[in-house]
Parts: structure tokens; C-alpha cells; sequence
């Protein structure tokens, strides 16, 4: 088994003992969770819910660009979310950037609470 960490400065640096993605066998890759942190400035962007979500998915954008991937090699998304009334307008934002015939497989739970209190967490699996 090989495991090569992923790091770019096009995401948020982690904020924790993580790095951002592991590419096992230079075919899998297993992304942190990620956070609605601005790369740049590492502070949180949460005006909306729906700009909290782009934000999130923008940083999984670049973190799976980091890997030579894209939104179509997702398999697998886990979303955290802090409250199920939020379920609708995330989804629409998330929606965005999946072709809805090929979107991946899919959990969203509600937690009790997030890393720096955010109301999305969103982790994600890809194959190459
Ligand atoms: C933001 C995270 N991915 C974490 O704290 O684990």
C-alpha cells in the first residue's frame, strides 16, 4: 500500500493533527472535511448557508484538483451539518457541482457541533 499526503494552498491549511487529503495507491483519495475557511485569509466566510456551502465545496475543488482530480471521480460524500433545516439550501448549492445522473453516493447527518462552530462539514472519496 503507498499513501501520499495531498496539500495545497488552494484550500485551508489544516486546522488540527489531519492533513487536507491521502491518496492511497495513488488511485483512492480520502479528503478531510472541509470547512467554509477562505485559504487565503483562514477566516471563515458564513454570511449564508448557500455561500458557507460554496465555500466548502470550492476548497473540496481545490483539493481534489491537488490530486489530479475533479468532481467526477467523487464516490462518496459524508455532509455534517448542524441543522436539518439547512437540508434544502445546501443541497442546491451542492448540487451545482455534480452532473445529478452520476452524483455520488451520499450521507448528511445533523451533529451536535462543528469545528469552530460552522454549519457544514462536508468529506469526500474519490477513484481515479
Ligand atoms: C476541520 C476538520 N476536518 C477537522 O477538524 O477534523
Amino acid at each position: 500500500m503507498t499513501k501520499r499526503i495531498i496539500t495545497t494552498a488552494n484550500a485551508p491549511a489544516p486546522i488540527g493533527p489531519y492533513n487536507q487529503a491521502v491518496l492511497v495507491n495513488e488511485n483512492t483519495l480520502y479528503t478531510s472535511g472541509q470547512i467554509a475557511l477562505n485559504p487565503e485569509t483562514m477566516e471563515l466566510v458564513m454570511d449564508t448557508i448557500e455561500v458557507e456551502t460554496k465555500q466548502v465545496m470550492d476548497n473540496m475543488k481545490a483539493v481534489l484538483q491537488a490530486a489530479d482530480m475533479n468532481f467526477e471521480n467523487v464516490i462518496k460524500t459524508s455532509i455534517f451539518i448542524s441543522d436539518m433545516n439547512n437540508f434544502s439550501k445546501i443541497n442546491a448549492v451542492y448540487g451545482e457541482y455534480f452532473n445529478e445522473a452520476t452524483a455520488p453516493a451520499r450521507e448528511t447527518v445533523e451533529v451536535a457541533c462543528l469545528p469552530k462552530n460552522v454549519n457544514v462539514e462536508i468529506s469526500m472519496v474519490a477513484i481515479k
